[in-house]
């Protein structure tokens, strides 16, 4: 198994969303989060990344496990799309941006500063970074916003070659994205108020 979560409890805002979390992910895995609006799938995906601490629970794997792309692209503006990829394949020791330009039909795009992107071609770079972190496991919140068919399309297939190669990927969606993968819905994980209040008593019992 890739990866273990074991009754995961995470908050937002200082207030808990989700408890109760479990479920694994293997090797070669794709597993789409569900849920209604604010049910708690980019928090859950944050505390998986390590942006966040969890408020009870366990995480097989640590945050350098993860890649995680959110609904911010983090493209640094000024430099070009190269240059973006040159900057992230720098941090995370990848030697090459090639596959990654291809994976999301960026070669003609490479020269072009990224604050002059349009919104698809922002996300795709967004996306074309997952290629160069070379981590095992993708997690990503609502990566098809704003691309057209054929980009969800080129998503797809990378999505299908990274877990091919042994990676995986945790993804928060609300649409179809055209391939086969299991499908984890949070909303029996949504936090009751008497579960906030538990935890309330524990963070107080721990610090009188
Ligand atoms: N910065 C914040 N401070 C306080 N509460 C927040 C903050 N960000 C989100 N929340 C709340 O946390 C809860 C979970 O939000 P989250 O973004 O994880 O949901 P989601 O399932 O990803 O939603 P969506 O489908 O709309 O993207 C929501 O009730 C939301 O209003």
């Amino acid at each position: 198994m890739e990866l273990k979560v074991s009754d995961l409890a995470c908050a937002r805002g200082g207030i808990p969303v989700l408890t109760g979390v479990s479920f694994g992910l293997a090797s070669g895995q794709a597993l789409l989060l569900r849920g209604p609006n604010g049910i708690g799938k980019t928090t859950l995906l944050r505390t998986l990344a390590g942006l966040q601490p969890a408020l009870a629970g366990e995480i097989s794997l640590d945050r350098e496990a993860f890649a995680y792309a959110a609904h911010a692209d983090g493209l640094k503006a000024t430099l070009t799309v190269a240059e973006n990829l040159w900057f992230w394949a720098r941090i995370y020791g990848t030697r090459d941006i090639a596959p990654a330009l291809a994976a999301f039909n960026l070669e003609d795009l490479s020269e072009r500063q990224a604050h002059n992107l349009s919104a698809g071609q922002k996300r795709r770079l967004g996306l074309a970074r997952l290629l160069v972190t070379g981590r095992r496991i993708w997690a990503l919140d609502e990566p098809t916003v704003s691309l057209d068919a054929a980009s969800v399309g080129l998503f797809a297939q990378a999505v299908k070659a990274h877990c091919a190669s042994g990676g995986a990927a945790l993804i928060a969606t609300h649409i179809d994205l055209g391939f086969e993968a299991e499908v984890l819905d949070l909303t029996p994980f949504r936090a009751t108020a008497d579960s906030a209040r538990a935890f309330d008593d524990g963070f107080s019992e721990a610090f009188l």
